[in-house]
């Protein structure tokens, strides 16, 4: 199974994510230019926190833009896993992918702690590997991550079960319904606030965020059948 890493001015957290994938995953896993503009050679498509752009205008609002967001839109069309982690879940929003806008924290500062998260559902490609209601703890880095959408909107997230994950406890950015993570209607598109690839092993406080990438890797296997 090949990932892709897409890089784009001022991503900051392409590394951790290639990191995550080579090393602790241990899958094929290539950096991929803001400018590509075709992605059929990989099988999953990662998107990375960080400050594309500066932040300018809005988080993710001018990297949305960009070429490769076009091949992103094909691969998600075609049913790959895309996964959006923070910079890359606002690039995802930004985008009309996923649902939703986010909006400056409500303390408007900029939070970076480990949280408790709510599994709210494991039926995904990305969260078979977890049990349903299970609390794991993943770290936030983020200054715009209060999520936001209107009420017709929030009711077809709860109606499809699209609510991946939940801040459990306490809620550190005001997000509505306590959102952490959405899927898309079709369930192949997973925006994040969280950094799962900053939890892949115990010596970094937590390995949680592993079982979502080894998740992605089983619905992969189970999908494609090996002839070699
Ligand atoms: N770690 C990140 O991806 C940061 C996202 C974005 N720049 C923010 O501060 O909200």
């Amino acid at each position: 199974m090949k990932f892709a890493v897409i890089v784009f001015p001022g991503s900051n957290c392409d590394v951790d994510m290639y990191h995550a994938i080579a090393d602790e995953l241990q899958e094929e896993v290539e950096y991929v230019w803001h400018d590509e503009e075709n992605l059929d050679r990989f099988d999953a498509i990662l998107l990375p926190g960080g400050f594309s752009y500066g932040d300018y205008l809005r988080s993710g609002a001018i990297a949305r833009f960009s070429n490769v967001m076009k091949a992103v839109q094909k691969a998600a069309e075609e049913g790959k896993p895309i996964l959006g982690v923070c910079n890359g879940f606002q690039i995802l929003l930004e985008a009309g992918l996923l649902p939703g806008a986010m909006r400056r924290n409500n303390s408007l500062k900029f939070i970076c702690r480990p949280v408790s998260l709510k599994v709210e559902n494991n039926e995904t490609m990305f969260t078979s590997s977890y049990e349903q209601g299970e609390i794991i703890t993943i770290p936030i880095a983020h200054g715009e991550g209060n999520y936001y959408c209107d009420e017709p909107t929030l009711k077809r997230l709860i109606e499809n079960r699209q609510i991946v994950f939940r801040y459990h406890g306490e809620n550190p950015n005001g997000s509505l319904a306590d959102i952490a993570g959405i899927v898309n209607e079709k369930g192949n598109v997973l925006g994040m606030m969280p950094h799962p690839e900053r939890a892949v092993d115990v010596l970094l406080g937590s390995a949680d965020g592993l079982k979502l990438f080894q998740s992605i890797v089983k619905y992969w296997r189970e999908t494609h059948v090996i002839t070699a």
